[in-house]
């Protein structure tokens, strides 16, 4: 299936060449009415009253965009201080942020106690600090239910490969340094991994998340975290993950907890890459069309210091061509897609089979939103793209700058 969010009106009122000259290339695009869809999808997914979504932020914390999904009534779960810092740049409060921490240090963490956030430790030593900074304080623990899911090894978070979560096996030793700091034990999280498309393994996790909860009697909630996958891949028509389907049974395990806890606690998510990811298209030029024995890349100005997905985990994103200045020929041929990096790995999509691509033509990196700019760097010395918002009229604006050479250079010291 050929998709073009060119002519679904993805853009605006502007052609893609057009928001590379006003904006730089490549360049980070959003569409307001994607990100504010996907919002709505999770608002809706469940019918029990208590059901909070967290937009994991890690995703993307452009704060233009975190005032779009405040605004659908989103909360949101951050991973540091700077996140916290971010999110309340959009205009959340304290007691809309929860704040899932792994491995910090006191001063961080006591940065989030006195931010006044709910925050979740993943350690007994963990635990033990955040006691001993706020003795008689309010707490969550992230447990390790034993079920991890996701795209690549990588980015599984739970089961008996990873650091994340404290083992269920030590809900004793969990119990016992609560008590010897009076600490209130308010909720029970886990996040099992990224990406997932079928419901099974997220579902036994809550299940044995649950058991665990039924050890506490007196929780606030319990966050059953996110990792909801998109279809990065358009062939075959698979979807995202399916929502009201997940909804429902996740309905049917809530209703049946609370009723046996006898209390109507808040039940969370925490899906990031759902809320972003097919929000936002990847701008980019082809600068450079070679053939080196034999194969013919396509040398294009999105290096992997721009999105790093593909070198990290193979991952796959989908790729239009916007042709400039030229008829489509409808000639297809199987090229390399490259950056601009002095590193061999620098391939951005690898033997595809594509539209015949010219030099100065544009490709558009399709779900680009999340994980995208926010794992963007300087490496070789190249400035970090602007990210531009086309609103629902069609009109776009500027919702971060592309880098300056003076912000490439600013916190340098040089010697006297
Ligand atoms: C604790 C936690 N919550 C939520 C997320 C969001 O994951 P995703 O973007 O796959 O929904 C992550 C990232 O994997 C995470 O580490
Ligand atoms: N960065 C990963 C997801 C990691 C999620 C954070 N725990 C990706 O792009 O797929």
């Amino acid at each position: 299936m050929e998709y073009n969010l060119r002519e679904e009106g993805f853009y605006g009122n502007m052609e893609p060449e057009q928001i590379t000259e006003m904006y730089g290339s490549p360049v980070y695009v959003y569409n307001e009415e994607t990100l504010r869809s996907r919002c709505r999808e999770l608002k809706k997914m469940v019918r029990y009253p208590h059901f909070v979504i967290d937009y994991s932020i890690k995703a993307n914390f452009n704060p233009a965009l975190l005032q779009i999904v405040k605004e659908e009534g989103l909360e949101v779960d951050v991973m540091s201080p700077g996140e916290i810092y971010l999110a309340k740049m959009a205009g959340y409060e304290a007691n809309e942020i929860f704040y899932i921490c792994n491995n910090v240090s006191e001063q961080e963490m006591r940065y989030a106690i006195e931010a006044g956030v709910t925050t979740s430790v993943d350690s007994l030593s963990q635990l033990e600090q955040y006691g001993r900074l706020n003795p008689g304080g309010k707490v969550a623990v992230r447990l390790n239910p034993g079920y991890g899911a996701g795209h690549h090894q990588k980015v599984i978070t739970a089961g008996k490969k990873t650091k994340f979560g404290i083992d269920v096996e030590m809900l004793p030793e969990v119990k016992a340094v609560l008590a010897r700091y009076s600490l209130k034990l308010v909720g029970v999280n886990q996040h099992i991994g990224s990406l997932f498309l079928e419901k099974e393994q997220y579902l036994k996790s809550v299940d044995s998340l649950l058991e665990c909860a039924k050890e506490f009697s007196d929780l606030e909630f319990v966050d059953f975290g996110g990792g909801f996958g998109i279809a990065y891949h358009k062939e075959n028509q698979i979807q995202r993950l399916d929502l009201a389907d997940l909804g429902k049974s996740l309905d049917e395990i809530m209703y049946r907890f609370v009723k046996e806890y006898g209390k109507e606690i808040t039940f969370r998510a925490e899906p990031g890459r759902y809320v972003t990811a097919e929000s936002s298209v990847l701008l980019g030029t082809v600068n450079t069309v070679k053939t080196n024995h034999g194969k013919k890349y396509i040398g294009t100005d999105i290096g992997f210091n721009v999105l790093m997905r593909p070198v990290l985990y193979d991952s796959y994103h989908e790729i239009e061509v916007y042709e400039k200045n030229r008829k489509v020929t409808g000639k297809r041929e199987t090229v390399t897609i490259v950056g601009n990096i002095c590193e061999s790995g620098d391939i951005l999509a690898k033997d595809r089979e594509l539209p015949h691509i010219e030099e100065k033509d544009m490709i558009g990196v399709l779900d680009a939103g999340a994980y995208g700019h926010v794992m963007s760097s300087n490496y070789n010395g190249r400035l970090r793209p602007a990210e531009v918002l086309v609103k629902r009229d069609g009109e776009n604006c500027l919702i971060r700058k592309r880098d300056t050479l003076d912000d490439l250079v600013k916190n340098y010291v040089l010697l006297p």
